[in-house]
């Protein structure tokens, strides 16, 4: 090789390669996202991040991605030749020869780290970038339309969504990068190093028959027949690698469990009933576990022995040429290296496959992922009309087994007015207030309601974050109010609702579920009530864990705050009777039947 040319070879070479990559690359991407299964499923998930359309950017970070890996083939090939300049200086004892080897050496080492640190840089930014457009693009599919709530009700609910969210998405970005990138640099070098070898290599007798240029064939034979043997090893670590992640998720939400419900299982001191669960969950992941190292072992042990068997082929092959003087020691010594990159280029795909098994299997969760966040959101719901009345028209609420809870109901409330569902437990009094907040599948009809409404159930949600914030929940408080929290309007409907001792830890940030009693917690969503000021309000057994002194004084408080607005409550005391005006009663069959509270309690 001219050094002297190299620069402007290099730059030429780079040139020719990048075109074709770019080409192929295109061409390989639109075959397989039409053809294969991952393909596809790729494409789903990511096609409109790599748009045009919506940003440029991507595309751009891709496009130089792939030249930095082109210089790396190049340097790579700089280096081959470099060693054939090396080992011919020293065969011929040329110093100065040397010594130019050795100020080469440093030029081609210094741009060969250069290039690596910018390659890491900025295939770390692009990963970075795309997890983030993922992240948002499953967050919103997730919380879209209560899918993170009605998927449950689908025919195959998707198991662990937080893992798909949280693990997979960067495990996705980060492996589709390094298998593309892999490829790319493993079929470009592979060309490479072919030519390199061709010019290296000389004729073998093979039975009796004369191959010219051997070397290339047998190297390309030779990883062929380990290529094929390795997938078909293989193989099954797709779906071990699939069972490992569903069954450490599980574990690990079984754990979760423990600590959520830490208070319930201690009174019954569960323990031992939730050790066997987790030892159940655990030894699922070991056993899993255990089928993946052995088949992994018979990987290792099948590529270890291809790979080693490759050490000393080139030498075999080219010893009789070296000693006959038709070529070099640099050539011997180039011959090896390039017959190693080759044999490492050709196997890139035999050792990426345990990747790629793995890759798949997050790809199918993913996917998986978006197909149930799409079922979830087409799952039928009742029509909900906004309108400043509250109605509900020939509205049909079924049990999952197809049985009906309330049949065809209509009813309509004048402004403040009030109802009070009741019926036996199980008759679907609480499944009536999901069908009118849209929540149920297994309803039809129709539903008028105003546009602010607000629900309560028996175990309020309190959000991590502080008092101040629960209390404002599903609003954001006023940013107004964090400051001098005696006299702001949280301080002041904690007082109304009983809960003067909390104002001095209004900003307090804790685990307030954990803290609060049942009836401080119920008292709380009574205070969110009069602070969001909605046009309905629905109250699922929210007073159950309050004495009847209390549940009076919350309920009049409402009346007096909020005097216009529609009240429906579902409870089994009979002291709610004196707070609402009619009654609807469920008999849990289908049949309901709606009463004056005034002329009942008459009677
Ligand atoms: N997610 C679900 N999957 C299957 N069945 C459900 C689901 N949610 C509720 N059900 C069933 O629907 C029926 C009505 O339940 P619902 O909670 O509405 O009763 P309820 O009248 O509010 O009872 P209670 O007075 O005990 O609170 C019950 O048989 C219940 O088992």
């Amino acid at each position: 090789m001219d050094w002297k040319q190299a620069l402007q070879e290099s730059g030429i070479w780079l040139a020719q390669a990048y075109a074709i990559t770019l080409v192929a690359s295109a061409l390989a991407v639109w075959f397989l996202a039409r053809r294969t299964v991952w393909g596809r499923q790729f494409w789903a998930l990511s096609s409109d991040y790599f748009s045009p359309r919506r940003s440029w950017r991507p595309l751009l970070g891709i496009a130089l991605i792939l030249l930095l890996t082109l210089a790396a083939v190049r340097l790579q090939i700089l280096f081959s030749n470099w060693y054939n300049a090396l080992y011919s200086s020293l065969q011929a004892l040329d110093s100065q020869a040397f010594w130019l080897a050795m100020w080469l050496f440093a030029v081609l080492a210094t741009v060969h780290v250069l290039r690596s640190l910018f390659d890491v840089y900025i295939q770390q930014a692009f990963i970075l970038h795309w997890r983030e457009w993922l992240n948002e693009k499953l967050l919103q599919s997730w919380l879209h339309k209560q899918v993170y709530y009605r998927s449950q009700y689908l025919e195959h609910p998707v198991d662990n969504p937080d893992q798909r969210i949280q693990q997979d998405i960067t495990s996705f970005a980060e492996t589709s990068m390094s298998l593309f990138m892999g490829t790319v640099n493993a079929l470009v070098s592979t060309v490479a190093f072919t030519l390199i070898l061709w010019s290296l290599s000389g004729p073998l007798d093979i039975l009796g028959i004369t191959v010219p240029r051997a070397m290339v064939f047998v190297v390309f034979l030779y990883v062929l027949v380990a290529t094929v043997l390795a997938v078909l090893i293989g193989r099954p670590l797709i779906s071990l690698n699939f069972q490992n992640e569903r069954y450490t998720a599980d574990y690990r939400y079984a754990l979760v469990r423990v600590r959520e419900y830490g208070e319930s299982i201690a009174f019954y001191a569960g323990e031992k009933i939730e050790h066997l669960l987790l030892n159940t969950r655990f030894a699922l992941v070991i056993r899993n576990a255990w089928h993946i190292v052995f088949r992994t072992l018979k990987l290792m042990g099948f590529n270890f022995a291809v790979s080693q068997t490759a050490v000393v082929f080139p030498m075999l092959l080219q010893a009789s040429r070296f000693f006959s003087q038709q070529i070099t020691l640099g050539d011997l010594m180039q011959t090896m290296q390039a017959f190693d990159r080759l044999q490492d280029n050709l196997s890139f795909f035999r050792n990426a496959y345990d990747a790629f098994a793995s890759y798949r299997a997050t790809l199918t969760r993913l996917h998986g992922f978006t197909l149930a966040a799409q079922d979830a959101e087409n799952l039928p719901r009742p029509q909900i009309l906004q309108e400043n009345r509250l109605a509900l028209q020939d509205l049909t609420v079924r049990h999952p087994d197809g049985q009906n809870l309330a049949s065809q109901l209509n009813l309509s409330l004048a402004p403040a007015e009030s109802l009070l569902i009741r019926g036996p437990s199980g008759s679907g009094k609480t499944t009536l207030l999901r069908a009118i907040a849209g929540l149920w599948p297994y309803s039809e009809g129709t539903i008028i309601r105003p546009e602010h409404v607000l629900f309560l159930s028996q175990k309020p949600y309190l959000p991590l974050g502080s008092l101040r914030s629960a209390l404002h929940y599903p609003s954001l408080p006023a940013l107004s109010d964090s400051s001098n929290s005696n006299d702001d309007a949280a301080a002041a409907v904690l007082r109304d609702v009983h809960l003067a001792h909390l104002i001095p830890r209004l900003d307090e940030a804790a685990d307030w579920s954990r803290i609060l009693s049942l009836g401080e917690q119920q008292r709380l969503a009574f205070g969110r009530l009069l602070l969001a000021q909605p046009q309905a309000a629905f109250l699922d057994e929210a007073s159950s864990a309050l004495d009847e002194g209390l549940q009076d004084a919350m309920y009049t408080l409402v009346r007096q705050r909020l005097p216009q607005a529609w009240l429906i409550s579902v409870g089994h005391r009979n002291t709610l009777l004196s707070h609402h005006g009619q009654q609807l009663l469920l008999d849990g069959r289908g049949g309901w039947q709606l009463e004056d509270i005034s002329l009942s309690l008459k009677d």
